[in-house]
């Protein structure tokens, strides 16, 4: 519930309200939302994005009472209108409010970085799930976990949810008796406002590479780094992936913000860094293969060693990244207070859905699968395949996604210029782009000396070349879909097979 008074005085603090009009039969909503199709009585509708105004039109005649703009709309004559200076901003702060901020009833943990959020969120949370009796909750690009009821999980739309969506999501959470949170937050949720006015109680950076840069996403790479900074202006305490570029930028943000002493970094040990920094945590890979790693992690600060984290970890998810990964998650439960057994128990049994899944075949290449859908994870992936299978080929079956990130054409050209042995060039998300033209874009920044590249834009057809070509030594890589189960095209989500399922109809035929 929230009254006109209430919304004033809230805008007013934040300097974001220009006027109001309040028609006499609403003081109170209790309701609100974005959508003019769940509108219910006595809704408070808020204008925002791509909005048309037979959007508000609807929304009045479902029962909404007032609206929130940025400028007065006659659609909405006889309506409270709350007329403000930026709608995200203030629809975060509202959504807050209405949901009376479930956010102080939750210890947050999230995430940022190009990659591997969603991948260190569920170690995060699988070490957190065992350590709070399973009373943490998950927003991830995959799925979102509200509580412990099948009914309480599900698939997520973004990374980030919309402020309304967010908050409205963390009050279920705690109505549900969850007391901790793991989250992403992209940088698109910055640039949108979605976490205006969030505050986290741990901020994790985990790295920064040119992505998401484009029509709809940000406009240069300042813009994306200074999105992606703003987590670190707004948690209490910092852990740094010291190996990340940008270090000094990113570091000296986090600094400024909390102090030294509330900033944790870490780094495999040897780790070239961009500048001279002591590390509080030191990652030494024990083993690794295709399956599995074990690895040890070394406090070298006084903060560090208080959290009585050194020893032996294994992890159930192949890829040296993965480490890292896994490092900062451990290092966020052990400043909540978990113990590092806890810790030791849990991680192995983390699965994470698309990321580094293996299938292995009698005659055929083994098959990863895996979402890598840029150069730095398609690079970190090839490059850690390419340590582990010196003696065989490998494969790379991917496409890239139409209508946006269009650097990444480029970046899968280089990355598998520099580790692949066969290229199929196929179709992934074309959207309103034509996927041989896509291919081609990619393949001409493949070295032709190095690779050999087949076209084929039927993903099944390619990922049965890709199998039938491999022998047992080799890898067979599905890149950049993990477990997607639609393809984008033209403004349709059509079901298609995921990589898995496409993959392990194949070999039943063939192996
Ligand atoms: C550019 C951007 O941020 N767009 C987001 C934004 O769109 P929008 O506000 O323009 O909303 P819209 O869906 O176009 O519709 C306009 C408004 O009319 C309303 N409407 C619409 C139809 C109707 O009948 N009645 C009605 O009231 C809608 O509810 C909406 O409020 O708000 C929508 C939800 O309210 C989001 O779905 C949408 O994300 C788009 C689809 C998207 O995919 N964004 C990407 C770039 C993104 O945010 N990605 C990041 C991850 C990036 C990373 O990996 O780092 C993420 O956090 O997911
Ligand atoms: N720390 C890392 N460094 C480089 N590559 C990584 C790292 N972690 C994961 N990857 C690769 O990136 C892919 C995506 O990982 P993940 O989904 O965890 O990242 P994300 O940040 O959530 O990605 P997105 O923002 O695209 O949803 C993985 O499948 C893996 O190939």
């Amino acid at each position: 519930m929230l009254s006109v008074p209430e919304i004033k005085q809230l805008l007013k603090e934040h300097q974001l309200l220009q006027s109001v009009l309040v028609a006499p039969q609403t003081e109170t909503f209790t309701n609100i939302t974005y959508d003019s199709r769940k509108v219910r009585d006595q809704a408070l509708f808020i204008c925002k994005g791509n909005f048309k105004p037979e959007y508000l039109t609807m929304a009045k005649e479902a029962g909404a009472t007032g609206y929130v703009a940025e400028q007065y709309y006659p659609e909405g004559e006889g309506m409270t209108a709350v007329i403000v200076a930026d709608v995200q901003k203030t629809m975060a702060l509202l959504g807050a409010a209405f949901y009376d901020y479930p956010q102080n009833e939750l210890f947050i943990i999230a995430y940022t970085g190009t990659k591997g959020k969603t991948t260190s969120a569920y170690f995060a949370r699988g070490i957190l799930a065992e350590a709070t009796s399973d009373r943490t909750a998950l927003f991830s690009t995959i799925d979102r976990i509200l509580g412990n009821e099948p009914d309480q999980r599900f698939k997520s739309d973004l990374t980030t949810p919309e402020s309304l969506d967010l908050f409205h999501d963390m009050r279920q959470a705690v109505n549900n008796g969850m007391n901790h949170l793991v989250m992403e937050v992209s940088s698109q949720a910055y640039k949108k406002s979605r976490v205006y006015g969030l505050k986290y109680d741990i901020g994790i950076f985990l790295n920064i590479s040119p992505d998401h840069i484009g029509r709809n996403e940000h406009p240069n790479f300042a813009d994306y780094l200074f999105c992606k900074e703003q987590l670190l202006l707004n948690s209490k305490t910092c852990v740094i992936n010291a190996e990340t570029t940008h270090l000094l930028d990113v570091y000296q943000t986090a600094k400024a913000s909390v102090g030294a002493e509330n900033v944790y970094l870490y780094a495999r040990k040897g780790a070239k860094l961009e500048f001279a920094v002591d590390v509080d945590f030191e990652i030494t890979n024990d083993f690794e293969d295709l399956k599995q790693s074990e690895f040890k992690v070394t406090g070298l600060t006084a903060k560090a060693k208080s959290l009585d984290l050194d020893g032996t970890y294994e992890i159930a998810l192949a890829g040296d990244y993965n480490e890292g990964n896994a490092t900062s998650a451990l290092i966020a439960a052990g400043i909540t207070g978990a113990r590092k057994s806890v810790a030791q128990q849990a991680l192995p049994l983390v699965k994470v859905p698309g990321r580094m899944e293996m299938i292995t075949s009698k005659n055929h290449g083994t098959v990863y699968i895996d979402y890598a859908h840029n150069y730095a994870s398609l690079s970190a992936l090839l490059k850690f395949l390419r340590k582990q299978t010196n003696a065989g080929k490998i494969h790379v079956v991917l496409g890239s996604t139409g209508d946006k990130g269009i650097s990444r054409r480029e970046g899968f050209g280089k990355a598998l210029s520099e580790e692949a042995d066969v290229a199929y060039l196929t179709t992934d998300d074309p959207g309103f782009e034509d996927p041989l033209k896509i291919a081609q874009e990619i393949d001409q920044h493949i070295d032709h000396k190095r690779v050999d590249v087949v076209f084929e834009l039927e993903r099944k057809e390619a990922v049965k070349k890709a199998l039938m070509a491999s022998t047992s030594a080799d890898v067979v890589v599905l890149a950049g879909r993990g477990e997607d189960k639609y393809l984008k095209v033209k403004g349709k989500e059509l079901l298609y097979p995921t990589d898995v399922e496409i993959a392990q109809e194949i070999l039943e035929d063939i192996d």
